[in-house]
């Protein structure tokens, strides 16, 4: 656990309770803090997503704007590098036209498909104007069975904390994905400002972002 009595006193929502209980050597296992973690998560992401989807459609465009430079000044000349990012959903920075940059740029863009639930995600490449097809929860993914590993990978966020753990939509699919790469990527959370939290009570699947960029 990544939690210290100076995180405590900064929760936001409520913590799980077993936290206010959790001490060095207090003998409990993950096992049994995991259902108290997972509903904290649960509550703590429905919070985080009503917050982002209230943010005006122009402001987001702005963020996402400012998140597009960072990028570009954390990644450098992207010629060669196959990127992994994201058809945006549920009012996450839309980085499009970021993606359309990185095609004239040199680079290739993927990306990720549910192949099936508790599995790793797949990439396909992606250029501007290829066809897509509806995939599980009617993301739309590259209608191709070409698969591309990414050496950078951009993931959406809905939470994250200042140990750059990630909090996702729930499915384990990018620490599982992560997991499974043969090489490990450049990993490279995307959020807002808003979406920190003082720890997701980081867990012994979750594995930490390289770099989170935000913006707002
Ligand atoms: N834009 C974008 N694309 C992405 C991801 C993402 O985070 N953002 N993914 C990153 O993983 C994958 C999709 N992951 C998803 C995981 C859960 C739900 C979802 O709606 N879950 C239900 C609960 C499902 C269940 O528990 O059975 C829900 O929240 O109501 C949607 C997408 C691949 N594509
Ligand atoms: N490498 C892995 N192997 C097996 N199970 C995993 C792995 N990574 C995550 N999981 C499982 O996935 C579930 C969801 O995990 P978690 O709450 O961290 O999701 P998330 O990071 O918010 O979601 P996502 O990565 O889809 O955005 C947990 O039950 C976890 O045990």
């Amino acid at each position: 656990m990544s939690d210290t009595p100076g995180d405590r006193t900064r929760l936001h929502a409520s913590p799980p309770c077993f936290m206010h209980e959790l001490g060095d050597g207090a003998g409990i296992s993950i096992a049994e803090i995991w259902p108290e973690v997972r509903r904290w998560r649960k509550a703590t992401r429905d919070r985080l997503i009503a917050e982002r989807l209230a943010v005006p459609a122009a402001e987001r465009t702005r963020l996402a704007g400012i998140i597009a430079q960072k990028l570009d000044a954390l990644i450098g000349d992207p010629s060669g590098r196959v990127v992994g990012l994201y058809w945006p959903f549920r009012g996450e920075p839309d980085l499009r036209p970021w993606l359309a940059t990185l095609h004239d740029r040199g680079a290739m863009a993927a990306l990720p498909v549910v192949i099936q639930k508790a599995a790793p995600l797949v990439f396909r490449p992606y250029r501007p104007r290829d066809t897509l097809e509806r995939g599980v929860w009617n993301i739309p993914v590259p209608a191709t069975d070409k698969e591309i590993v990414p050496d950078i990978v951009v993931s959406p966020l809905v939470g994250f904390d200042k140990g750059n753990y990630r909090l996702g939509y729930g499915g384990g699919f990018y620490d599982r994905t992560i997991a499974a790469l043969p090489k490990k990527p450049l990993l490279i959370g995307i959020g807002y400002a808003f979406s920190q939290l003082p720890t997701i009570y980081p867990q012994p699947h979750d594995i930490p972002m390289d770099r989170i960029v935000t913006a707002g």
